[in-house]
């Protein structure tokens, strides 16, 4: 299948509100190259610096690539993407050089595009992920380690949105809970969860290709056992009541079944949401406080928010 590399050169501000745009356009991965990557020094588990090939990245700003399938209403949408990008001048967003280019790519080649920046990282207290093609030697014996090979679905593990519900999770599970995971991505929450000692947990997402990558993930790290991974869209085919639910998806789609989120954790359970921009916070708060939720915790990275809240016993 043919697919369409649209590169946006934009500036560090911009790119999480470019990120959006093309993610709301109906992309279905974006890339994000940054000029600063290059000159961060990178260390990992084993004191190693790694290099990154200068070739790879821009001069100067970041470039921000999307894959459009061939098959969409692509000129439209281009044109749609353009515009929304251009109006962020409105909101006082430096959008820098804004040069869009398009070119044509194979599936494999936009699949395998972001292996060469994907390594080993230890992201939280006791989670380490580990892309299937990296040799890894665990530090600690306590490290938990989760094999991931996202493949085309949302979820390397090591965006801030992630790492945060991989953080929260490690704090409010419990040996023997019930966890839900609404919009499992690649699987690496409900993995998590299962080596944290859940005994059951209930992934589902609306995306068929993301409920793939998460079965083959879960089978990969042998919690098959613990995590059943479903179709559907958010609880909606959700019956049993859970001690932990986590949802990382958008600011906008959470507040919209907060209740549902509410009937469905357990008195005194946690729920976690992630996939927050920092303005929609207070937002996504009222929304969860309008339900019944108390907020126990709210956690930021960059610009991303998650938000720890409990329902009363
Ligand atoms: C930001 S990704 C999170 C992936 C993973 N949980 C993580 O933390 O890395 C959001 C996921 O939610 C899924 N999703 C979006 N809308 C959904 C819906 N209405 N019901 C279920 N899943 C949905 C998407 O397909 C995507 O896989």
């Amino acid at each position: 299948m043919k697919w369409t590399e649209l590169s946006i050169l934009t500036t560090n501000e911009a790119v999480e509100a470019v990120s959006n745009i093309l993610h709301e356009a109906g992309a279905s991965g974006v890339v994000i190259e940054d000029s600063k990557e290059l000159t961060k020094e990178r260390i990992d588990q084993f004191g190693e610096i790694y290099a990154l090939n200068p070739d790879d990245f821009p001069k100067n700003g970041v470039v921000v690539k999307a894959y459009l399938s061939a098959t969409s209403f692509l000129a439209e949408t281009v044109e749609e993407i353009k515009l929304a990008i251009a109006n962020l001048v409105n909101f006082d967003i430096n959008i820098g050089e804004n040069i869009v280019t398009l070119c044509e790519v194979d599936e494999e080649d936009w699949a395998t595009a972001w292996k060469q920046y994907y390594h080993p990282v230890k992201i939280s207290e006791r989670f380490t992920i580990v892309p299937t093609w990296e040799e890894y030697t665990p530090v600690s014996t306590d490290e938990l380690i989760i094999e991931l090979d996202p493949g085309m679905a949302f979820g390397t593990g090591t965006h801030p949105t992630t790492v945060m519900c991989l953080q929260a999770l490690e704090n409010v599970v419990s040996e023997n809970d019930a966890v839900i995971d609404v919009g499992t991505g690649s699987g690496v929450l409900s993995i998590g969860a299962a080596m944290l000692g859940a005994k059951q947990v209930h992934a589902l997402d609306l995306d068929e290709v993301a409920v793939t990558a998460a079965r083959e993930n879960v089978e990969l790290n042998k919690v098959d056992g613990i995590v059943q991974v479903f179709h559907g869209n958010l609880l909606d085919t959700v019956k049993e009541p859970a001690d932990v639910v986590v949802a990382n998806i958008l600011a906008e789609i959470i507040v919209t079944f907060t209740d549902d989120a509410y009937s469905i954790v357990k008195p005194g359970g946690v729920y976690v949401t992630s996939g927050i921009i920092g303005a929609k916070k207070d937002e996504v708060k009222e929304a969860l406080e309008k339900s019944g939720f108390t907020i126990e915790e709210v956690l930021m990275m960059e610009d991303w928010v998650a938000i720890i809240a409990r329902r009363p016993q």
